[in-house]
């Protein structure tokens, strides 16, 4: 493909990504794919250059864009090397015309960047979360106290973590095929050392999804103890088992949760968990610079229903911990809503049966009784976490 076909290529591809934004269809990430699979004559080279521009569109423009075109013009009206490849020649895209309008730049629409500002993100901060975000992977304990480390890493502030340049090929080294190296955030990493998981303890996963955080749960707690992993998502959860295997993380146990009964299917665990993990539901502001296109998909009232349904999964949570046990919430948000507004009405509802358990953990910002832990203050996604303590 020619540079000029490749941005045009990349202009299909992005009105693929705003329908699919607007209708809640699939993310970028497939859509880029399945555009490939049915262009075979493009290789490798063609399919590295699309994606970028189409990442690098995405990334530009805060509303979202009338078409695919518009957002390209905003990468162009940045770029004198994209604008010149509007060139009019076989599969490029026609010249800018002299009434064509860019798509808006900005961090996030209106709205949003509105609601960031409201919980405190200033938006030249909001900016670093559409910066590509490194490769940061754990060291698993269940399979080895030290690992040969592919080369380029780094030690991160997480107990166990490493960090390596975006596009490392990390699948394909020793360590990982072996199981010694699971590939997660140090943000994330961070969120499960605030569980303070330890051997022998009963701990809950509520949230599991397909375990990333649960198999860091069981590497705390030395294979030692109970680690229930809940869901409501069997597509999810039914990945974890694998997971667990590959990891060496043989004692959890899945649960499969019907939505709306969760307390009944939780029954004998009831005021009998030390920890219990909530790594709720969220809008994922946090993790923009992987889903850049998320910021186009949320809306106010999407927002409002994130917000319900991770109260509702704290008032379930905290009747599993026993008196004396911790509750941990997270979100990879970072709007107050899903955060430090939850944490307040927490405390709030329950009198003096709970504290505000802050985490002590080597990174992020106090925010409300939790902490925040963000691209710009501490390199990793966006979270929220907070610890609560069951007093009686
Ligand atoms: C942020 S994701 C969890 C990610 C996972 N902990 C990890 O580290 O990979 C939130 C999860 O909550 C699950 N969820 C939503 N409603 C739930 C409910 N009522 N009970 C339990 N899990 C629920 C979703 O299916 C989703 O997998």
């Amino acid at each position: 493909m020619t540079p000029a076909a490749r941005v045009q290529a990349a202009i299909e591809i992005l009105d693929g990504v705003i329908a699919a934004a607007q209708a809640g269809g699939a993310p970028a990430d497939r859509l880029i794919a399945d555009w490939f699979r049915t262009r075979r004559f493009a290789g490798s080279k063609d399919r590295r250059a699309v994606r970028e521009l189409a990442y690098r569109a995405i990334r530009a423009c805060g509303e979202v864009p009338a078409s695919g075109r518009a957002a390209m013009l905003r990468l162009a009206s940045d770029d004198p090397a994209v604008s010149a490849l509007f060139d009019g020649s076989a599969h490029a895209p026609a010249p800018i015309g002299a009434d064509e309008t860019p798509a808006a730049a900005g961090v996030a629409p209106g709205w949003l960047e509105q609601r960031l500002e409201q919980s405190g993100v200033a938006l030249t901060d909001a900016a670093l979360l559409l910066d590509r975000a490194p490769l940061d992977v754990r060291l698993n304990t269940l399979r080895a106290d030290t690992a040969e480390m592919p080369e380029g890493g780094t030690r991160t502030v997480a107990t166990h973590g490493w960090r390596f340049p975006a596009d490392s090929r990390i699948e394909e080294s020793a360590a990982f095929r072996a199981g010694m190296i699971e590939v997660q955030d140090t943000g994330s990493q961070l969120t499960c050392e605030a569980v303070a998981a330890q051997p022998g303890e009963t701990v809950v996963d509520l949230c599991a999804g397909a375990g990333g955080k649960t198999l860091a749960l069981a590497a705390a707690m030395a294979n030692r103890g109970r680690l229930l992993a809940c869901d409501i998502d069997r597509a999810r959860l039914s990945r974890l088992p694998e997971r667990a295997t590959r990891a060496g993380a043989s004692l959890i146990e899945t649960l499969l949760l019907d939505p709306k009964r969760e307390a009944q299917a939780l029954a004998a665990v009831e005021g009998a968990a030390d920890a219990v993990l909530v790594d709720a539901p969220c809008s994922g502001t946090g993790t923009w610079r992987r889903n850049p296109e998320a910021r186009w998909r949320l809306t106010p009232v999407q927002l409002d229903r994130y917000a319900q349904m991770q109260s509702r999964l704290l008032d379930i949570a905290a009747r599993l911990v026993r008196p004396g046990g911790r509750l941990v919430f997270v979100t990879c948000s970072l709007l107050d809503a899903e955060g430090a507004g939850q944490a307040a009405a927490f405390l709030a509802n329950r009198g003096d049966s709970w504290r505000a358990d802050p985490p002590g953990l080597p990174a992020g910002e106090p925010r409300g009784h939790g902490l925040r832990l963000s691209p710009w203050h501490d390199g990793t996604d966006g979270f929220f976490v907070a610890r609560f303590e069951r007093l009686c």
